[in-house]
């Protein structure tokens, strides 16, 4: 076949083994999310006082990754824009994708009057302002989402878009409004508390890890909605609970179905294979490490790539410390909040020998292999 045909073929090939391939995309809103229903009930309670002329309770917001924050956020925001839009204007804030104090506002202008603020040269002061009163004139109040706050942390955005937020019924005194920060690394509460201090009275709302069998109910739904019937086997489905679980991230799991679904399309099957899972999980293998590591500093990067150069078998956290001490000095207590954050982020594993010091010696071991961990970390690092 000429490539001309070849390509048309691909091109024009209808059968697919998605039946909705949407509901694997990242900003997928699922219609069953019942898991939640309680963190969804506590933060509507918090919203209520503004239907009886009283001011809102603010929340943080707190849970590892794909544990749902965003996703009930959403589903709520829904809820109260299709029944109070009168009354309540919701925005939702990506920190990630804004975050200085008049990109922020820009966001809340854009959802009251439906268009962005004039680019150039509008002091915030009017940005502000407009919003303020355009609130007051229709009697309207506002709940303000500021989602992975922690992008926000740097240069402290965050006390003055807390303050400009909260303090706003100073000037404008009828507008009421509240805050719904979240927060997915509870090690940075204290430097909320640090920045917004006595400004920032929060409700508390945890989102829990989800257990095994949530984790199977939820991509076992996905499933359901995604593939055609049959198009996956149940023990290859049990190995991507298996592997969601064991890695902690629901979103890692919901990739893993839509990237072994496209491995068996690319060979024109039917169904997914075991070597369409595999390829799958190195891809995401791949992508979660690269996206860990860029977000580590210097010196934590250097750490994972001295671990892997060093390539001993069995080797101890008492080791480690000595051959990292004598090559780049370190105290012991920096030494140990390293190790303990890159055990926190799953980029290795600690496991008691059973020996040293009241038995409290630790085996230090990478979760990623030594290849892929190569394949990220080029060069050493300079620190
Ligand atoms: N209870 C649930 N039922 C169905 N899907 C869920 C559930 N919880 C989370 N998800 C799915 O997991 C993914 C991540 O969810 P979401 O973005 O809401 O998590 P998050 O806690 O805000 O994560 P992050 O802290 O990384 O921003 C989304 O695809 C979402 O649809």
């Amino acid at each position: 076949m000429d490539l001309n045909s070849n390509i048309k073929d691909i091109l024009l090939h209808d059968e697919t083994i998605f039946q909705d391939i949407e509901v694997f995309n990242a900003d997928y809103i699922p219609e069953n999310f019942t898991l939640r229903n309680g963190q969804i009930q506590e933060m509507a309670l918090s919203i209520r006082p503004v239907l009886h002329g009283g001011k809102p309770i603010n929340n943080l917001i707190l849970g590892p990754p794909a544990t749902g924050k965003t996703t009930a956020i959403k589903k709520l925001f829904e809820i109260i824009e299709f029944n109070y839009s009168n009354k309540i204007v919701c925005v939702h804030i990506n920190c990630q994708l804004h975050s200085t104090k008049f990109d922020i506002f820009s966001q809340i202008y854009k959802k009251i009057f439906n268009h962005t603020p004039p680019e150039t040269g509008i002091p915030f002061a009017r940005l502000y302002n407009s919003i303020m009163s355009e609130l007051e004139r229709n009697d309207k109040s506002l709940i303000v989402a500021v989602d992975d706050i922690n992008h926000l942390f740097s240069k402290n955005v965050i006390s003055e878009v807390f303050y400009d937020i909260l303090r706003a019924y100073e000037s404008y005194p009828t507008v009421k409004t509240g805050i719904f920060a979240v927060l997915s690394d509870v090690k940075f509460q204290h430097v909320l508390d640090k920045n917004v201090g006595s400004i920032f009275n929060a409700n508390e709302i945890h989102f829990n890890p989800y257990n095994y069998e949530e984790i199977g109910q939820i991509l076992k739904e996905r499933i359901k909605l995604g593939f055609y019937p049959t198009v996956i086997s149940d023990d290859l489905v049990d190995e991507i609970v298996d592997y969601t679980y064991n890695m902690g991230d629901l979103r890692l799991g919901i990739d893993l179905l839509r990237m072994s679904g496209n491995n068996a399309e690319i060979r024109a099957s039917r169904q997914i294979s075991d070597e369409d899972v595999k390829r799958a999980m190195k891809t995401a293998e791949n992508k979660t490490l690269d996206y860990i590591l860029q977000g580590l500093s210097d010196r934590e990067k250097h750490m994972i790539w001295f671990i892997n150069n060093l390539g001993e078998k069995n080797l101890t956290s008492g080791k480690l410390y000595e051959e990292y001490n004598m090559k780049y000095p370190i105290s012991y207590s920096t030494y140990n909040r390293l190790i303990n954050k890159l055990e926190f982020l799953r980029l290795l594993d600690t496991t008691y020998t059973g020996s040293g010091k009241k038995g409290n010696s630790r085996y230090v071991t990478l979760r990623f292999n030594k290849e892929q961990i190569n394949e990220c970390i080029e060069d050493e690092i300079t620190i």
